[in-house]
């Protein structure tokens, strides 16, 4: 095959069947599938933790199973006891029986006598009360011994009736309930020793993608781990499910054919993911097309993140196709697969929550498509939630996984203004906004800082926006922290030039600054920083790696080159990490970055200048206990210790 037509079959077509909304697409697949529970299967108590109950189940005995003491002391006929007082006890012959727990009683308790009970015992004929012991005196009497009632009891007093717990025949449990210990308990007392529940949902999981490696293993270039099967097995298992996953597969028909085939035999959904909107979506299709059908009856929805989706069914069973890209899987499969697998393992739908947020930055949106954007939940100076999105895209892992929740921009709508209110709906449920939020940018030492807080129960939580918007998030006194390394040109200092009204500047660390190259790369071997970047810039055949406009290590690199635009210059990844990538791999030869970046990659390092990283704090926020535990630990021994370990150089 020659280069082009590789590229051709490569290339992504708008290869969708059609583009379909996502109630639509929901309503077609839901049409073509069996959603009633699995069958029931029986399963032993001590295996039923976590599933699902198939029926409801009724009491087989009665609990307690008859009449029983709930005190040490007499069983007797309360009218016996009427009027006994200390000083005018009633006495009662005792019989010559004791009921311990298990002793089943022989001897009827006639008039004017008692029977010894514990605590448990069976309570005996005639009994109808029982008087503790601490209510009583014994003696010897010349008819045998006696007991002295000092206290009267009314009928019932200390009697536990025969199910009066539970009731043989009640129902102790529904259909459709998650079993816990409790319910294993209450089985257990009504005398079940196993329990019908319905049958997982086996869902098999598979990676599509001849750059996929499994975790664990090396990664070699160009190679990416495949985080979609880890996190939908664990997601099939939250809804009820039995992950069967299969494994990794190349872009190759006929082995994708084999692998499906194969999942099809073993499982009661298949679920993969990658090259769903290049060539391989046509895989799909023409797999699909070879098996019993309905086949494909979704591919395309007008949906952000997950367009390229691809609905299907083989016979009854679903086939899912996901995007490869993380959020977008996740997504999707949490908005069409869930339910599917909930309602096949007998589960209600998951309990849906949602919050009212302001948007906290203006955020724009692709038109034709509705946009779940993903959100971090915070809170503004009068305590009203804040919803700040997480902008790092389907791509990425942690959008969805760091996300507390997600709201929806319209298909015909372009962007969501700022200070609009949205309906967040929660990921997880629970409400989660942290002790000490921090807005601005980010950087290793921050996370040492942040485990220390976190060992005295303060979670801290961290949104990368880069320092000028964590600026602007500390004057609107929306966060509590905001990071900031900002070169002031014109004068040469970090951050203090930004102060504004209202913020103080917490002074943090500092950190070396300085050209990264290859170690043993000649060219800038030995050289101190200011002579590696004319190095740099006077190639040839050198080329650089910049960074985004803004950052102050940009405005630091443009102040060194005065005015030289080096080959690469227009290469502006927005991070250290990313620099120090791209020198690393060999796609740039030289580029600035942080000290401790340079090491973590094994780079050379030319020393330049040493950056500030401070924060901005909103004089509203600064007595606030998690605020002070933030400072305490910046200012403590171990804080430092761990800053200098990273590389840092506390202020
Ligand atoms: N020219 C076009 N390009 C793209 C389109 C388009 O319509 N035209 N659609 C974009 C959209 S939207 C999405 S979403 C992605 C989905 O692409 P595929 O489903 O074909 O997925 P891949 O190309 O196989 O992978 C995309 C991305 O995700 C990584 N990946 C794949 N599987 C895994 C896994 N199991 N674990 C972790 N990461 C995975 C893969 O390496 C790629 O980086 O396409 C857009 N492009
Ligand atoms: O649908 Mo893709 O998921 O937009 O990125």
């Amino acid at each position: 095959m020659s280069l082009l037509d590789r590229i051709r079959r490569a290339a992504r077509q708008e290869q969708f069947l059609d583009v379909i909304t996502a109630e639509d697409a929901t309503a077609r697949f839901r049409a073509a599938l069996d959603l009633a529970p699995l069958p029931a299967e029986e399963v032993a108590l001590a295996q039923a933790l976590g599933r699902v109950t198939a029926r409801p189940v009724a009491a087989a005995a009665d609990a307690p199973p008859f009449d029983r003491a709930s005190m040490d002391g007499f069983a007797v006929r309360a009218a016996d006891t009427l009027g006994a007082s200390e000083a005018a006890p009633r006495r009662l012959l005792l019989n010559a029986e004791l009921l311990a727990c298990g002793v089943a009683p022989a001897i009827e308790v006639a008039p004017d006598t008692a029977t010894a009970i514990a605590t448990g015992g069976v309570i005996p004929r005639g009994a109808d009360a029982v008087v503790m012991v601490e209510s009583t005196e014994a003696e010897e009497g010349p008819e045998g011994p006696v007991v002295l009632v000092c206290r009267p009891v009314a009928a019932g007093q200390a009697v536990a009736y025969a199910g009066s717990d539970i009731a043989r025949g009640e129902t102790v449990l529904r259909a459709g309930m998650v079993v816990t210990s409790r319910e294993i308990g209450m089985l257990a007392a009504a005398g079940l020793a196993t329990l019908a529940v319905v049958r997982r949902p086996r869902v098999a999981v598979l990676s599509t993608g001849d750059e996929l490696v499994a975790p664990g293993e090396a990664l070699p270039p160009g190679g990416i781990y495949d985080s979609n099967a880890a996190i939908l097995s664990a997601a099939v298992a939250e809804n009820g499910g039995e992950a069967v996953p299969l494994g990794i597969f190349r872009d190759d028909e006929p082995e994708l054919e084999a692998a499906l085939r194969r999942a099809l035999e073993l499982a009661d959904m298949v679920v993969m993911s990658g090259g769903t909107s290049k060539g391989a979506g046509d895989v799909s299709h023409r797999i699909l097309g070879r098996l019993p059908g309905p086949g494909v009856l979704v591919h395309g929805v007008a949906l952000k993140p997950g367009k390229p989706l691809c609905l299907g069914a083989v016979g009854r069973t679903p086939v899912v196709v996901l995007p490869g890209f993380p959020t977008s899987a996740v997504f999707t499969f949490q908005e069409f697969a869930v339910p599917v697998i909930r309602a096949m393992a007998g589960l209600p739908p998951r309990a849906e929550a949602a919050v009212e947020a302001r948007l906290a930055v203006r955020t724009p949106s692709e038109a034709g498509r509705t946009e779940y954007v993903m959100a971090s939940l915070g809170e503004d100076p009068a305590g009203r939630l804040l919803a700040w999105p997480l902008g790092k895209g389907s791509g990425s892992v942690t959008a969805f996984s760091q996300a507390d929740g997600f709201f929806a921009i319209p298909a015909e709508e372009q962007a969501a203004a700022a200070g609009a209110v949205q309906r967040v709906r929660l990921i997880g449920g629970a409400h989660p906004l942290p002790d000490l939020t921090i807005i601005g940018s980010h950087c290793t030492g921050l996370d040492a800082i942040l485990d220390l807080l976190a060992a005295e129960g303060i979670r801290g939580r961290s949104l990368a926006v880069g320092s000028l918007g964590g600026l602007a998030a500390a004057r609107r006194g929306e966060c509590d922290l905001a990071p900031a390394h900002l070169l002031d040109a014109a004068s040469g200092a970090y951050n203090r030039p930004f102060l504004a009204e209202g913020l103080r500047l917490v002074p943090g660390w500092r950190r070396v600054q300085g050209v990264v190259y290859r170690p043993g790369d000649a060219r800038f071997g030995g050289l101190d920083g200011r002579a590696a970047v004319e190095r740099g810039a006077a190639g040839p055949g050198l080329l650089l790696v910049n960074r985004n406009a803004g950052s102050g290590t940009r405005i630091l690199l443009d102040g060194l080159l005065g005015g030289a635009r080096p080959a690469g210059y227009a290469n502006q990844p927005k991070s250290h990490n990313a620099v120090a990538a791209a020198v690393a791999q060999g796609r740039a030869d030289w580029g600035v970055a942080i000290r401790s970046v340079a090491e973590a990659y094994g780079l050379g390092f030319a020393p330049l200048a040493d950056e500030h990283y401070d924060f901005f704090l909103p004089e509203a926020r600064a007595e606030r206990t998690a605020v002070r535990a933030f400072l305490r630990a910046l200012a403590s021994e171990e804080g430092k210790a761990r800053l200098r370990a990273l590389g840092f150089e506390p202020a």
